[in-house]
C-alpha cells in the first residue's frame, strides 16, 4: 500500500531486546466497529483506528455504499456517519483486498439490507478463499448471492433477496468470521421478529465471536446465547451510536514484541492492549508464561522479560490462531519439540501457513513435520541464516524477523524477508517498531 518498502529486507542479528511499543489498532476491532458505525443511527467517532490495507479497504467500500466518513485530523481518529440501519446505495463494485474481515461482513450485512447489484471481490488469494458456508446460510434464508467464478469463492454478486427465515444456519468450522458476519447482520433482518443463528457442528476461533459480541453490545445490540451452539436476537432491536469508540492495540501485532522479550531478555512492554482487553490473543501471554517468561499485565499495557531457554509445548491452539504463528518461532528457541495442534485454518488464510511455516522453519535448519491441523518443530543447533519467502502473508513477514534474535543459549541468524511490504495488511510500521526494540 502506501510506505515505500525494498524487494527484500536484510535483518542482522539482534543481541538483545528492551523499549516500549505503542501498538497499532485492532484489525479485528477496527473493521467491526467501522461497519456497526455505518449502520448505527447518529455519528461515531472512532479513535485509534487501525491505518492499514485492511482497513483502508473497509473506509473504501463503504464510501461506495454511499456512507459519509472523514478523518478529524487527530491522528487514527475518524468520524462516521451512520446511516440507520440502510445504506443509500444499492449497487456497488466492492474491492476488499485479502481482509476476511471485511468481506465476510459486508456480505452478511448487504444481502440482510436486501442486496441489490453488488459485486464483492479481491485479490487473487481472496479468490481462493472459501465463503461457501456463508453464501449457503444467506441463500437458505432467502438471500440471492452468486458466484461469478468458482463455486464458494469470491468474487460474488449479490442480487436482490429478502432474508425471511427466522432461523439461520451456518457451519463453524472453517471460520468464525461466518458465525460473526451473520451476527452482525441479524439486526437488519430482526425488524418485525426474532432471529436465532444455529451453528452447525464444530465452531473455531471462539474468542473472536466475543470481539463481535462485546462490539455490537457497545452498539446498543444484545444476543442471547445458548452455550455456542445458537445465538438469538429479538426483535427490534437497532445499532445506536455509542458516540465514541475506541479500538484497543492488537493483541495479534503484540505477539512479534512480547516474543521478542522472551527470546532475546527483554523487558518489553506493548501499550494499547491489557488485562481487560477484549481480544482472545492476549491470551498469547498465557503461552509465553508456559513457556517460561515472566509477564505482567497492566490495565493498558503488558509487559514481557526471560532469560535461559524457553521450554517446549504442546498444545491445542484453536483459540488463538493468529498469535500461534508466533509461537512456531518460538519454538526454534526452546528446549525441546514443540507441537501446535488443531490450527486446520491456517490453511485457508493468507497462504496455507501450515505449508509455508513449515518450508521457512526447514531453511534454518529445523525438523519440521505437519499433518492437516498440526505442526511439530524440533529446533536446529543453530539456526541457518536464510532468506524467507513471505507468500504475501503478513504473519510470515513478521514471525520470521524474530529468528534475528539473539537467545542466551542461541545466535540469531542474518534473515532476509522477501517482499516484506505485505506487512501493511495489519501493519505498514512493523519493520521501524521491531528496529526500535532490537540493541545490536
Ligand atoms: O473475526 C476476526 O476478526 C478474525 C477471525 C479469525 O479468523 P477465523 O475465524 O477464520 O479463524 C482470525 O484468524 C482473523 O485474523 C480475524
Ligand atoms: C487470517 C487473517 O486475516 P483475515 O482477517 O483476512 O482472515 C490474519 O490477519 O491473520
Amino acid at each position: 500500500m502506501m510506505a515505500d518498502f525494498p524487494k527484500y529486507l536484510d535483518l542482522l542479528p539482534v543481541k538483545h531486546v528492551s523499549g516500549t511499543v505503542r501498538l497499532p489498532g485492532s484489525k479485528s476491532i477496527s473493521n467491526r466497529t467501522l461497519l456497526l458505525s455505518a449502520l448505527a443511527d447518529g455519528k461515531t467517532l472512532i479513535k485509534d483506528l487501525l491505518f492499514s490495507d485492511d482497513t483502508q479497504v473497509m473506509l473504501e467500500a463503504l464510501k461506495s455504499l454511499g456512507i459519509q466518513w472523514n478523518e478529524t485530523g487527530v491522528a487514527n481518529e475518524y468520524e462516521v456517519n451512520g446511516a440507520n440501519g440502510r445504506l443509500p446505495r444499492q449497487e456497488a463494485d466492492l474491492f476488499l483486498g485479502n481482509a476476511g474481515t471485511a468481506i465476510r461482513p459486508l456480505t452478511a450485512a448487504l444481502a440482510a439490507l436486501g442486496g441489490g447489484d453488488f459485486l464483492l471481490h479481491g485479490v487473487k488469494r481472496m479468490h481462493e478463499r472459501p465463503i461457501g458456508d456463508l453464501v449457503d446460510a444467506l441463500n437458505d434464508a432467502g438471500a440471492e448471492i452468486e458466484y461469478t467464478e468458482n463455486q464458494g469463492y469470491p468474487p460474488i454478486r449479490i442480487h436482490a433477496g429478502n432474508i425471511d427465515r427466522h432461523d439461520l444456519h451456518v457451519k463453524g468450522n472453517v471460520s468464525s468470521q461466518f458465525l460473526t458476519a451473520l451476527l452482525m447482520a441479524a439486526p437488519l433482518m430482526a425488524r418485525s421478529h426474532d432471529v436465532t443463528i444455529h451453528v452447525i457442528g464444530e465452531l473455531i476461533s471462539k474468542p473472536y465471536i466475543e470481539i463481535t459480541l462485546n462490539l455490537m453490545r457497545s452498539f446498543g445490540v444484545e444476543i442471547e446465547q445458548d452455550g455456542w451452539k445458537s445465538f438469538t436476537l429479538r426483535k427490534g432491536q437497532v445499532y445506536r451510536s455509542p458516540g465514541v469508540a475506541h479500538v484497543e492495540g492488537d493483541a495479534s501485532s503484540a505477539s512479534y514484541f512480547l516474543a521478542a522479550a522472551a527470546i532475546a531478555g527483554g523487558p518489553v512492554r506493548v501499550e494499547g492492549v491489557g488485562k481487560y482487553s477484549i481480544q482472545g490473543d492476549i491470551r498469547f501471554a498465557d503461552v509465553l508464561e508456559k513457556m517460561g517468561a515472566n509477564v505482567v499485565y497492566g490495565d493498558n499495557y503488558i509487559e514481557v522479560s526471560h532469560s535461559g531457554a524457553l521450554k517446549a509445548i504442546d498444545e491445542d491452539f484453536n483459540l488463538i490462531p493468529d498469535a500461534a504463528m508466533t509461537v512456531a518461532i518460538l519454538a526454534l528457541y526452546a528446549d525441546g519439540t514443540s507441537v501446535l495442534r488443531n490450527i486446520g485454518s491456517w490453511r485457508v488464510k493468507e497462504t496455507d501457513r501450515i505449508a509455508a511455516m513449515e518450508t521457512e522453519l526447514k531453511k534454518l535448519g529445523a525438523s519440521v513435520e505437519s499433518g492437516e491441523d498440526w505442526l511439530k518443530i524440533t529446533p536446529p543447533e543453530h539456526i541457518n541464516d536464510a532468506a524467507i519467502d513471505t507468500y504475501d502473508d503478513h504473519r510470515m513477514a513478521m514471525c520470521f524477523s524474530l529468528a534475528s534474535l539473539c537467545s542466551t543459549e542461541k545466535r540469531g541468524a542474518t534473515i532476509r524477508i522477501n517482499d516484506p511490504q505485505c506487512v501493511s495488511k495489519t501493519f505498514p510500521e512493523y519493520f521501524q517498531a521491531f528496529k526500535a526494540i532490537s540493541n545490536k
